[in-house]
């Protein structure tokens, strides 16, 4: 049968198509800048014993509807095309980045699933509304085929209470739930699964570092996440592209009294506007780099900055899991970025972690170990695949 996989962002929609039970990578793609006039499509086939082709439509693409039908056709255009038609596709898995306690695990999507992922449209507010976008648009490009929800935040439900819980009045999680919940679960565990294999170590003491736009880390044993930095929503933990991560609440007040900001001010602040863009004018960390690579001292600063949160939360969580078996670099900064890896290990070895600095700036392709031979905690590089962990957790919920 066929998976296909959609992640609907904001301004994107990244996809991947899967024959399955043979988790074969059909072809995968990314729609960019959907509404703007610079809206493309890089749409990559895979083909047995042939390296993937990739290829650029520039589109102009008004929405999320646009995109996925742009999609379609390019999964079904001949010559080129994977399938014939587009009830060729059974199963549709989309990535739901807010479940809070209504969904600990992967859910068939019915009339009921999508109220609740509307509700909590204001507690994901970059996230949310993109997703149930696609999900509306998958439902009438793929009438036949079922469409299921993985949420960012199932993996995290097995935090134990204590963690989760905010010392706030006890009324407001048995009332409307304020609580931490954690996001890019997906990812957290399937990188968490390939170190353990990795590893041998089926119980090895894990921290995960993911480095993407949005950035969280999570302390995992056992494949189970035990903490994790995100919280409520995506805003807390880690510097990230836009985003603060985390501050002091009584910033927010003073913004909201003495400065004078409403509430939507904040949010737009605090969302789209901080983080590694607040302090150097970038928010992607390619832009930073070069900015960096030519002396500007705030890309310095804001360097050390996103390095130091990350080393900050490895003591915590080593303290977690009382000890440490490997830290496990992800996602598009972590997996590409050598300078940010470099700045998170330096001085760790009371942690037990040595960095093979060689080994750290070559590229190489899957999983690798860029930890001295003698470090007691092993460094990884492990490229995360969200994709494959949603077209699994969709088959095991047909099967
Ligand atoms: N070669 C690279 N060096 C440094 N950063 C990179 C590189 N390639 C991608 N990135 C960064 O990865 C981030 C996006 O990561 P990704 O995991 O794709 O995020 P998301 O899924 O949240 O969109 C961007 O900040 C981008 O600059
Ligand atoms: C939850 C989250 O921050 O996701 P992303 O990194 O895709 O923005
Ligand atoms: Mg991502």
């Amino acid at each position: 049968m066929n998976i296909l996989v959609v992640n609907s962002g904001s301004s994107s929609i990244k996809y991947q198509l899967f024959r399955w039970p043979a988790e074969q990578p059909v072809c995968s793609g990314l729609v960019e800048r959907i509404g703007s006039a610079q809206a493309r499509i890089t749409h990559r086939v895979f083909a047995a014993a042939v390296p993937p082709t990739e290829q650029h439509h520039p589109q102009p693409l008004p929405d999320h509807e646009a995109g996925l039908r742009e999609v379609v056709r390019l999964l079904t255009e001949q010559p080129g095309g994977v399938i014939q038609d587009p009830a060729e596709i059974a199963v549709v898995g989309h990535r739901v980045v807010h479940g809070d306690e209504a969904f600990a695990a992967t859910t068939l999507i019915t009339a009921e699933v999508k109220a609740e992922i509307q509700r909590l449209f204001a507690l994901a507010p970059l996230h949310n509304p993109a997703n149930y976008r696609g999900i509306e648009v998958a439902e009438c490009l793929f009438p036949q085929a079922r469409q299921v929800a993985v949420f960012d935040t199932a993996f995290h439900q097995t935090l134990p209470e204590h963690v989760f819980r905010y010392a706030l009045p006890t009324a407001l999680y048995t009332g409307p739930r304020i609580r931490k919940y954690g996001f890019h679960g997906t990812s957290h565990q399937y990188v968490a699964a390939q170190a353990a294999a990795y590893l041998g170590q089926p119980d090895a003491r894990l921290v995960t570092i993911h480095l993407g736009n949005g950035c969280s880390m999570a302390a995992v044993r056992g494949g189970r996440s035990l903490d994790t930095s995100m919280g409520f929503g995506p805003l807390s933990g880690l510097v990230m592209g836009t985003r603060s991560g985390d501050l002091d609440p009584s910033v927010v007040l003073h913004l909201l009294g003495p400065l004078g900001y409403s509430a939507e001010q904040v949010s737009t602040l605090l969302n789209q506007e901080s983080g590694m863009r607040g302090l150097t004018g970038f928010g992607d960390m390619r832009d930073i780099g070069q900015a960096l690579a030519a002396g500007d001292a705030r890309a310095e600063l804001a360097y050390n900055i996103y390095a130091y949160r990350i080393r900050h939360y490895i003591g915590a969580y080593a303290a977690v899991l009382n000890g440490l078996d490997a830290i496990v670099f992800t996602a598009g900064v972590g997996e590409n970025d050598a300078l940010v890896r470099a700045r998170v290990c330096r001085d760790m070895e009371f942690f037990g972690l040595l960095l093979n600095e060689a080994k750290n700036q070559e590229r190489l392709p899957g999983l690798h170990d860029i930890s001295q031979p003698e470090s007691r905690a092993r460094i990884l590089v492990v490229p995360t695949n969200e994709e494959l962990e949603i077209a699994r957790q969709c088959a095991e919920l047909l099967a």
